[in-house]
């Protein structure tokens, strides 16, 4: 990738600041440490700069760069790329727990995890990673004899925890940590880790790092992860009413203001259609086709190097004609019995079972097309982690749709990217 450019002694490079680590692959990629200092001599594109750092040079990810005086490395963003402090912040509240133990669907399939495999729990070391008010952690003490149950939780909800462990009666089983699992030691190895970790879409909020973590540092050679594993799923699909109530609205005379406000639609398609719309609730005959699992994650093999970029593939056969306003994904996860031969107990988030506090989630294309049965919907999804903000990421959809009318084969190829926020 050399260019002359990078051989001309420069006349002054620019000094930036690394607001995350970088390992670089390939010879000529420079590796770097988050809050390192790095020289950049040139800039032969946006994507890729060649910098220099303790006299070594080589190329490094722009997007991993960060320029400002003194004052402005003061910036949250190089303190705080997890955004832990408002993240554990919302978490020290009740309301998304509440909204959690008010989930039946969710929080059932913990109940009946921990009561088909009760037998097997007696005298176990569990770790609850993530026990927000400890719901997990006091269904082990109630339905099942565990030798001791670490309750990790790093909000403030940890203070009430404890008071809760306390009221029912589980002190003498369960342990209340408070801290980041990062930051905590276990007295011992465990032999079953569970944690409620799942986020809209599956990874947002990237709290899986956490679990695989935990995972490499306290489960015991032969321990169980709960989930085992988890899937995400995709299909295409109508989403009608949304569409109307964004978009048609600004259409000629559609609206109840009877001028023309036309020109508004792009505004709306900027604003309503380029991120994904969380909590969305797809009916099952707004499916377009069979929904397909794009991306399958073993709980037990899945590396923390790999959540940076998850491909999934679909091909979609169109099964009723009607209108492709977009995709809607939402995710599955088993947790596989600690009996041989156990029942798999599964959490299933999609439009067939109890909706969830997750509903689904809507990616809307620019623009409708309509499909006919037998059309083929075919293409990748690229789940492509923010480098500065951890929690986030971008969802990049590519399709082609193939016509089964014989006398068009025109193939209409599209992709678009969605922040999941930044
Ligand atoms: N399913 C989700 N999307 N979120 C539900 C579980 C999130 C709970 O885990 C806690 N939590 C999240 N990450 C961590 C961590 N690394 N260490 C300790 N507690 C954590 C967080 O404070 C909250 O109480």
């Amino acid at each position: 990738m050399q260019t002359e450019k990078e051989d001309e002694d420069d006349a002054a490079p620019e000094e930036y600041v690394a607001l995350c680590d970088f390992t670089g692959s390939g010879s000529d990629q420079l590796s770097f440490s988050r809050a390192d200092k790095v020289l950049v001599h040139a800039k032969p594109s946006s994507e890729w700069w060649w910098a220099e750092l303790q006299a070594v040079r080589g190329y490094v990810p722009a997007s991993y760069l960060h320029q400002g005086g003194a004052e402005e490395e003061e910036d949250t963003s190089l303190d705080d790329p997890w955004q832990d402090e408002e993240y554990f912040g919302s978490y020290g509240m009740l309301k998304l727990h509440l909204e959690m133990l008010s989930d039946k669907s969710r929080t059932e399939a913990y109940r009946q995890v921990i009561l088909s495999n009760s037998a097997s729990l007696n005298n176990k070391v569990v770790v609850d990673l993530g026990c927000g008010t400890g719901i997990i952690s006091l269904f082990c003490a109630q339905l099942a004899q565990p030798s001791v149950v670490y309750a990790v939780e790093a909000s403030s909800m940890a203070e009430y925890t404890k008071q809760l462990v306390k009221q029912n009666g589980c002190e003498d089983i369960v342990t209340v940590l408070q801290g980041r699992a990062e930051e905590l030691e276990l007295p011992e190895q465990v032999d079953v880790l569970v944690s409620e970790w799942m986020g809209n879409c599956l990874l947002f909020e990237f709290m899986v790092e956490s679990v695989l973590s935990a995972r490499d540092r306290w489960l015991r050679e032969g321990g169980v992860i709960w989930p085992s594993s988890a899937a995400l799923t995709l299909v295409p699909c109508q989403a009608d009413s949304y569409y109307t109530e964004k978009m048609a609205f600004w259409d000629l005379n559609s609206s109840l203001v009877l001028n023309n406000l036309y020109l508004c639609r792009p505004l709306a398609q900027q604003e309503f259609f380029s991120k994904p719309k969380f909590s969305h609730l797809i009916e099952p005959g707004d499916c377009l086709a069979a929904p397909c699992d794009v991306v399958c994650l073993n709980m037990y093999t899945l590396q923390i190097t790999d959540l940076e970029e998850i491909k999934g593939q679909f091909h979609f056969c169109v099964e009723k004609s009607g209108v492709f306003h977009g995709f809607t994904a939402w995710f599955t996860v088993h947790f596989k019995s600690l009996e041989t031969g156990g029942a798999t107990v599964e959490l299933n988030t999609g439009p067939t079972s109890e909706p969830t506090h997750w509903k689904q989630t809507l990616f809307m294309l620019d623009r409708p097309v309509s499909v006919y049965a037998g059309d083929s919907i075919s293409g990748t999804i690229l789940l492509r982690r923010n480098p500065t903000w951890r929690r986030h990421m971008t969802v990049t959809l590519n399709w082609n749709i193939n016509n089964s009318t014989e006398e068009t084969d025109d193939c209409q190829v599209a992709t678009k990217t969605f922040p999941m926020w930044r």
